[in-house]
């Protein structure tokens, strides 16, 4: 794993938590995604090498959705730079992590990604983050 890639905060109002972010960081989004195949509109500040994504849900059936209504606002996952997504997901599965989707799908900001489940990595939701090819 190369850095934080970004964190995800799963977020209720996406105008209101930009504000508060926009305010915090002292700097503007520099992007704004929707995902609909994961149920989300992104927004991502940079933070030297990191990011930080904020998450709303755009259905309620949206992993944000449920996260929120069963935890609140707040951190949702950690995701990490890979040089290899699919070599990782392999090492990772021989390693006896849960992956919760084996072959890599498309994330915003042009990733390739795919998530572990939270219950192998002692309650943490990881995300891995591989840059898509040109
Ligand atoms: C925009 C694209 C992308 C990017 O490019 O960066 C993203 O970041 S997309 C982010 C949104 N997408 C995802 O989160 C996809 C992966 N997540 C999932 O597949 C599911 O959310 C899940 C993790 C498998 C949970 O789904 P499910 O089992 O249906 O939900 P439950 O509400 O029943 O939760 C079960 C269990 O897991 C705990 N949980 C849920 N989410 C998290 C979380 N983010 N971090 C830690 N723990 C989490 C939840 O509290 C339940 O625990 P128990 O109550 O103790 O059983
Ligand atoms: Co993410």
């Amino acid at each position: 794993m190369n850095k934080i890639e970004h964190l995800g905060i799963a977020v209720k109002d996406l105008e209101a938590a930009s504000k508060t972010y926009q305010t915090l960081l002292n700097t503007a989004p520099y992007k704004e995604e929707q995902v609909e195949s994961e149920g989300v509109t992104t927004l991502f500040f940079k933070t030297g090498e990191s990011k930080i994504e904020l998450l709303s849900a755009t259905n309620e059936n949206s992993p944000i959705a449920k996260f929120i209504a069963k935890r609140g606002e707040g951190i949702h996952h950690i995701a990490f730079a890979v040089d290899d997504i699919e070599a990782e997901i392999k090492r990772l599965t021989s390693e006896g992590f849960q992956l919760l989707n084996s072959t890599p799908k498309s994330g915003a900001d042009n990733k390739l990604i795919a998530f572990l489940h939270p219950k192998s990595s002692n309650g943490v939701l990881v995300e891995l983050c591989q840059e898509k090819p040109k």
